[in-house]
Parts: C-alpha cells; sequence; structure tokens
C-alpha cells in the first residue's frame, strides 16, 4: 500500500506538470457544434468566461456546476436505472456527449462501473446490438468493401491511431458467433484501454470485419446491422484479413497496436502466426488471457497451503481453445525461463485439457495442431477403465493423420469427463475455458478440496452466465479453500468455515486480461515497440503479480483491487517497455539511466481527462 501512495504522489505531481491548452485553442469549434462534439464539450462546466469566448451564452443553463457535480449527477442517474443495459446505454450516451466526463467518471468509479461497459454487460449488449444501436462508434469493414480498406480507413478523423482492436464476431465472450453484432467489444476494450491503461481516446480505435455470420436467428432478424450471407472461410478470409493489416501498415505503420479480439480459434491461431513477426500484434484471447493467468497463479502461489513452485502444480484445463491453449503455453514458457524445468516439452506435461470430446491424451482422435502437444500419455489399461468409449470414433482412428504421429498403434479411444480427470490427475489447479456453465459442480469442487489443502480453481468463462461455478459455490464446496478466482466479477461472499463455524468474507479476483491488455498496450506505445512478443506477457504477468499484496492474499483474492487498475497499468507498461528496450524492439527510450523507462515516464504519458 505504502508502495502504491508513492506511486500515486509521482503521478499526481507529473499529470500536474502537463498544461493542456484552452478549448478556444484545442478546436475552431464554436456554439452548437461545440456542445455536440464529446471530444471538447464540457456541458455545464464551461466557465462563464468560456461561455463567452466559445459563442456558448444562452445555450446552457446559467449555473456553472464542476465535474464532481456533474459525476454525481449520471451516478444519481445510474441509480435509477431499471436494468444494467439501460446502464451499459446511458453511459454510451455519455461517452457521446462528452468524453472527459465519461472517462473521469469510469476511471473514479472503475469496480463499479466496469461490469456495466465490459463484461457481463457488453455480452447482453451484442446480443442485442441491432435493436439498441443508436450511433456508430469505429469501422465496419465488410467483406464487400475489399479492395478499398486503406480508402476506407482515410475515413477515421483522427491522424494518429496507436491502438486498434479488431474482431470478426465469430466468437464474442462465451457467446457465440454475433457477427457484426460483436461490435461492442472492441468498443468496450478500448475504452478500458484509455480507463485503466492510460491510452489517450483519440488514439484508439475499434473496427469490425464484417465477413458474414453463421448465427441464423441473426441473419434472420430484420435489425441484424451486419452483412446477410454466412461467414467467408479460407483463401478469401484470409486475403481479406491481410489487406487490413496492410492497409493499416500503410496508413499507420507497423507499430500501430493491432489487438486480435474474439476470432473462432481455428482463425486466432493462424492470424497471429501470420502477423506476429511482421506487424505489432497480438491475440488478447491467447496472450492477454495467458498473462492474467499466469499473474493470478502467481499470486495464488503466495497463499500460505499452495505450493509454491509452480512446476510442481498440475493444471486440467476445461477447455482446449484460445484460452487454454494460449494459457498452457505461457505457463510452460514461464516455467523455462525461470529454469523450474529443464525444456518445454517436460513443461506441458504439466498441463492437461479436456475438451468437448473429453479428457485430451496420446493417441486420441479428433486433436488440433495446437492441441497436439498437449497430449499426454495414459496407459492403455488405464484408459480402458476410464470414460466410455467415444462415439463415432473407433480405436484404429488414432493411427489417422490427425492424431498423434507417435502414436503407431491403436489406442483406447475413450471420451473422459472431469470427474474422473479429477480423481485421475489430481490436478493442483482447475482452469474453467469452456464455455459451459456449472461444469464446476458440487462433485468436482468437492474431489479437489479432498484431493489438496487449497486447490486453486480459475473459472475464467464470461460473461457471468457462461462462468464454470460462481465465486459462491467454489468456496461453498470447497470449505473455504478454494483459491479462487472468474473472469466475470463476482461480489465478495460470506461464507461459514472450519469447526468453529465462524463467518469469512472472500474477495474473489477477476482473473480476466482487462488486468494485462490496457498496460501492454500502453507499455508498447511508451516504447514505440514494432513487436509484441511472449515475453513481454510474462514480464506483464509478473508486474501485476508483483502488485499482490497481504491484504489481497488474505481476504483471498490473487490480484490487486481493480481500483488501482490504473497503477498496475503503468507497472505493467514500464515492464514491457523496458523488455522492449532490452530485446531491441523499442524505438523510443525511457528518461532512467541507460534509457531506462520508469514509472514516472508512463504516468507522464498517461491519459488523464480534466476539464
Ligand atoms: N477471463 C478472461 O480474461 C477470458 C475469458 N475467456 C473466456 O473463455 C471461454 C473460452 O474462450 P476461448 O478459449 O477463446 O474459446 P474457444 O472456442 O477457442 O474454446 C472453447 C473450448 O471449450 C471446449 N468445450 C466446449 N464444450 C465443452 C464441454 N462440454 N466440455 C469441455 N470442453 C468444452 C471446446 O472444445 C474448446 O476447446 C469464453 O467464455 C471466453 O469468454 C476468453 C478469453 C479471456
Ligand atoms: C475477456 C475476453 O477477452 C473474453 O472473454 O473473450
Ligand atoms: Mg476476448
Amino acid at each position: 500500500m505504502v508502495g502504491f501512495r508513492i506511486r500515486h504522489l509521482v503521478r499526481t505531481f507529473t499529470q500536474q506538470m502537463k498544461k493542456s491548452p484552452s478549448i478556444a485553442e484545442q478546436t475552431h469549434l464554436r456554439g452548437l457544434d461545440l456542445l455536440r462534439n464529446p471530444r471538447y464539450n464540457r456541458g455545464m462546466a464551461f466557465t462563464l468566461q468560456e461561455r463567452e469566448e466559445l459563442g456558448l451564452q444562452g445555450l446552457l443553463p446559467p449555473r456553472v456546476l464542476t465535474i464532481e457535480t456533474q459525476k454525481k449527477r449520471i451516478m444519481e442517474s445510474l441509480g435509477r436505472c431499471a436494468t444494467d443495459l439501460d446502464r451499459y446505454l446511458q453511459l454510451i450516451w455519455l461517452l457521446q456527449r462528452n468524453e472527459t466526463l465519461f472517462f473521469r467518471l469510469l476511471i473514479d468509479h472503475v469496480t463499479e462501473l466496469m461490469p456495466y461497459v465490459y463484461t457481463p454487460t457488453v455480452g447482453e449488449a451484442c446480443q442485442r446490438f441491432g435493436h439498441i444501436f443508436k450511433t456508430p462508434r469505429g469501422l465496419f469493414i465488410s467483406f464487400e468493401d475489399r479492395g478499398k480498406i486503406r480508402k476506407i480507413l482515410d475515413n477515421w478523423p483522427e491522424k494518429d491511431v496507436r491502438v486498434i482492436v479488431v474482431t470478426d464476431g465469430e466468437r464474442i465472450l462465451g457467446l457465440g458467433d454475433l457477427g457484426a453484432s460483436g461490435a461492442g467489444i472492441p468498443v468496450g476494450k478500448l475504452l478500458l484501454y484509455v480507463a485503466c491503461g492510460g491510452v489517450e481516446p483519440q488514439r484508439t480505435l475499434p473496427v469490425v470485419l464484417d465477413v458474414g455470420t453463421e448465427n441464423l436467428e441473426l441473419l434472420q432478424d430484420p435489425l441484424y446491422p451486419g452483412l446477410l450471407r454466412r461467414r467467408v472461410r479460407g483463401a478469401d478470409y484470409d486475403a481479406f484479413v491481410d489487406e487490413f493489416v496492410e492497409a493499416v501498415q500503410n496508413k499507420w505503420g507497423e507499430n500501430c497496436l493491432i489487438q486480435w479480439e474474439d476470432f473462432g480459434n481455428a482463425n486466432a491461431f493462424r492470424i497471429l502466426e501470420r502477423w506476429r513477426g511482421r506487424h505489432c500484434s497480438f491475440n488478447d484471447d491467447i496472450q492477454g488471457t495467458a498473462a492474467v493467468a499466469l499473474a493470478g497463479l502467481l499470486g495464488a502461489l503466495k497463499m500460505p497451503g499452495v505450493k509454491s513452485n509452480l512446476s510442481e502444480h498440475v493444471f486440467l484445463f476445461l477447455g482446449a481453445g484460445s484460452a487454454g491453449i494460449g494459457i498452457a503455453d505461457l505457463i510452460s514458457l514461464y516455467m523455462v525461463k525461470q529454469g523450474l524445468v529443464g525444456t518445454v516439452e517436460e513443461a506441458r506435461k504439466r498441463c492437461w485439457f479436456i475438451d468437448s470430446k473429453g479428457l485430451l491424451y496420446r493417441g486420441r482422435a479428433l486433436v488440433t495442431k495446437e492441441k497436439q502437444r498437449y497430449a499426454q500419455d495414459i496407459a492403455t489399461e488405464t484408459l480402458a477403465t476410464l470414460g466410455e468409449a467415444m462415439e463415432g470414433v473407433s480405436d484404429a482412428t488414432a493411427s489417422k493423420p490427425d492424431a498423434d504421429a507417435a502414436a503407431s498403434q491403436q489406442v483406447p479411444q475413450r471420451r473422459i469427463g472431469l470427474a474422473d480427470a479429477v480423481r485421475l490427475l489430481k490436478p493442483t489447479a482447475l482452469i474453467g475455458v469452456s464455455t459451459i456453465p456449472k461444469a464446476f459442480d458440487a462433485d468436482i469442487l468437492a474431489q479437489m478440496a479432498a484431493n489438496h489443502e487449497r486447490p486453486i480453481v480459475f473459472a475464467l468463462s464470461n460473461p457471468t452466465s457462461k462462468s464454470e461455478c460462481t465465486a459462491r459455490e467454489a468456496y461453498e464446496f470447497t470449505g473455504g479453500r478454494a483459491v479462487f478466482a472468474s473472469g466475470s466479477p463476482f461480489d465478495p461472499v460470506k461464507i461459514q468455515t472450519g469447526g468453529d463455524a465462524q463467518e469469512r468474507c472472500f474477495v474473489p479476483g477477476q482473473a480476466n486480461n482487462v488486468y494485462c491488455f490496457p498496460g501492454c498496450g500502453f507499455g508498447i506505445h511508451l516504447a514505440g515497440a514494432t513487436r509484441f512478443t511472449d515475453e513481454m506477457f510474462i514480464e506483464a504477468a509478473s508486474a501485476v503479480a508483483a502488485l499482490v499484496d497481504e491484504s489481497d492474499l488474505r481476504q483471498g483474492c490473487v490480484f490487486p483491487p481493480l481500483s488501482k487498475i490504473r497503477d498496475v497499468s503503468a507497472h505493467i507498461a514500464v515492464a514491457i517497455a523496458n523488455e522492449a528496450a532490452r530485446t531491441g524492439v523499442a524505438t523510443r527510450r525511457g528518461s532512467g539511466s541507460q534509457g531506462q523507462f520508469t514509472p514516472a515516464d508512463a504516468y507522464a504519458l498517461q491519459y488523464d481527462p480534466a476539464y
């Protein structure tokens, strides 16, 4: 906490040194045009002198309000909303009227308001996008626009975009294919880049690449705003994505960060691999999630009763898609980099996966390239006693090309469920990235608690309706022993634990990539980095974990409080920028000795909305 206070002083001092130009100096807009421009509008906070200078006299009620009073008024009106979706709409409407007030409010009430602009409410906003759509935000680039993407980028009014979040809407949170209605996700992510990271709003650009949707309900909805066609696949799809990246490179350069968000996993891994070496880019679901999960695990290692060496853990993932594979890959890399194991293959042996076909093991059929590296050995005799025969798959399938080449003999094709896997493997950490609500049921959680003193249970699927278990379930069914975190927020939980039946309050952490991507992107911007490397995600995870203190751990929380997110982001940014400098991909130098980046550098660059 002392650390945080010092950082707060550094931040306040550096920010006071920044003197912003007056509105009259910033824009030629006057009168109603100015009031209708969210970038410059201050509503009733315009001073009487400004009103005179800017042609606003008579256009506003006579009283002058402070930003604090304006914030109170908005909080009051949010309190009157009947539903969370109404609160989302109120906030977006505020954003469209007065950007400074919106971001000040979001920053000052981040814990309270984030669930409305982000998960879970943003999921509902996407599902109902066509029905609640009012004003477009960002760019919609449809497949019909192919050949013209560079020209479309010129329609965007901002000159120096530094961070783009782009989706094709195929896997929006755990809600499936929402096509162009997924637009709410890049918008929401970038609001957090600004509020939690400190990137200036004008440097951000949300993009939807609309290639159609497989969601028939949407295609039949007269208010669906996207292209009315099934998804484009194959070479045409790849060429379209290529054209997009090349257009971005041409307009804003190869260090304009592109964050790939909520792509279906078949495209996600391929696009990431294709572009990561040629453009500053990362996939948030694969890599951002990995960083936050690793941060949470490193935090958990500090809990009494949890084995403090990561390589002594056994990780069982429910879900083997972008998030699961991304997390396992980063955990494995971390173990090697820390010298905890000799090789990455050795590290991967600690990671087990269950996908929709059950436990993944060497010789099992229906395994993609990414999953292949986590197909572990199980003795044939053991396999025969587990689960049930896999429907429609014969044992001979194991020697077919999609199975592990090393599995030369026939391997029993068994569908092994979560309960069997927990009994067999005794995982110390259970990580839910499956979109299957309630998959961590009372029996599974009780088994985890029977196997270990402090089992780690991360239910990462979003939104809340898809969480593998609730915080209450995790604590109740493990007698308060679970080290729990979740993708979407849960309120603190009070339960009675132990023989003395004392009531304890647990504060579950939010293991969401929001702890990482805003700081990561801000760090890339700080250093002017040209590439985003896996090592940077390790740096980000370590920076987050380093900020977890005793009081967080005492409450059962393995993340720093969300209210400190701007400090967390500043620290991540410094770590990322220094890693960029170390590996020669930074184009700027920090103010520290030998060009090191310092917290003061980060705070000085952080956007801090004020009139
Ligand atoms: N907390 C966070 O920061 C993040 C959370 N997520 C969440 O994680 C979830 C998964 O995301 P992705 O991995 O990107 O999706 P994905 O579609 O790439 O992977 C989903 C995986 O779940 C498996 N699955 C489906 N049904 C199953 C079943 N009945 N039993 C076991 N496995 C099953 C699929 O086989 C697949 O391997 C989503 O809900 C998403 O919102 C994703 C990224 C970040
Ligand atoms: C948080 C996030 O990126 C997801 O659920 O997809
Ligand atoms: Mg995502």
